[in-house]
């Protein structure tokens, strides 16, 4: 299995618990701190001949790299993140990966969070729900860059049968959902969950799904449904807990 982005906090969040289970080869642009327990290619997504090399011989490729920040600009976001993923989705395609596991983000679809709907759609007594067959509908330009990169997903899916899951991460934390912050309450992931949920996607038989990563929050406004139903999503963890 190919991780992109292995250095970050998805890819911490994965391999803490997977790193034994898969023969992994990981990568990312940042070397490692230390001694890798597993092989390490040290490259940017953007650089086609090392991605092809980094994806030659992989069944699966979950890819995580790319600049995370909401407030990302332009030339980052179209970069690291639209370029890098063409970059990596279409190596996997042309190589003959099989399952293809792409980090998308609730930014995608941040602009529903209307003035009219918040903050009550951060609470347990509403009812409003996206379950992944809305039109998208983001928040900033790096929800334009992860919006770009489903709909490469869905194209390379489609050219050449590849199973691809983009994944909507809501808010990774560790320990516990974030303190004082009603919206990252309600779309809290939790490390176990979200290992849990990556793993789904690698072991899950489906062609081309859109699915929220988010945990069994009782407040909600992401389905996680259709997880539960094509991946076997059987999340342990829910913010009202704490
Ligand atoms: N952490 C979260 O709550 C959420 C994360 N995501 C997505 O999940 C993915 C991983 O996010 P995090 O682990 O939180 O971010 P992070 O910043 O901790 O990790 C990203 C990793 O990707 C690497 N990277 C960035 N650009 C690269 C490039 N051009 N080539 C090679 N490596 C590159 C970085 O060096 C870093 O190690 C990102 O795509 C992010 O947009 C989406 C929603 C929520
Ligand atoms: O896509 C992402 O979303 C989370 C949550 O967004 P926020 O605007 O509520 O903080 C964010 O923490 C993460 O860095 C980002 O990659």
């Amino acid at each position: 299995m190919l991780l992109t982005g292995a250095s970050g906090r998805v890819g911490e969040a994965i391999l803490r618990r997977l790193g034994e289970k898969y023969d992994w080869r990981l990568l990312d642009r940042e070397p490692p701190t230390g001694e890798p327990d597993h092989e390490y290619v040290v490259a940017d997504v953007t650089d086609e001949e090392a991605v092809r090399e980094a994806v030659e011989g992989m069944d699966a490729v979950v890819h995580l790299a790319g600049d995370p920040r909401p407030e990302a600009p332009w030339d980052s976001v179209l970069a690291n993140n639209i370029d890098g993923t063409q970059t990596v989705v279409a190596a996997a395609a042309n190589a003959g990966v099989e399952k293809f596991v792409f980090a998308s983000s609730n930014h995608a679809v941040g602009a529903f969070e209307t003035d009219e709907r918040v903050p009550e759609l951060y609470r347990t007594d509403d009812e409003f729900r996206l379950d992944g067959t809305e039109l998208p509908r983001p928040s900033n330009l790096y929800g334009v860059g992860k919006v770009a990169g489903e709909t490469l997903c869905r194209y390379y899916h489609d050219e050449t049968g590849m199973s691809t899951v983009c994944v909507r991460v809501g808010n990774l934390t560790e320990d516990h959902p974030p303190i004082d912050y009603e919206r990252g309450q309600a779309m809290w992931l939790s490390y176990r969950d979200c290992a849990h949920l990556f793993e789904r996607c690698l072991e899950a038989d489906y062609e081309y799904e859109i699915v929220y990563g988010i945990s069994d929050n009782d407040r909600k406004y992401y389905s996680i449904e259709r997880a539960r139903e094509v991946l076997g999503y059987d999340p342990q963890d829910n913010s009202v807990e704490y």
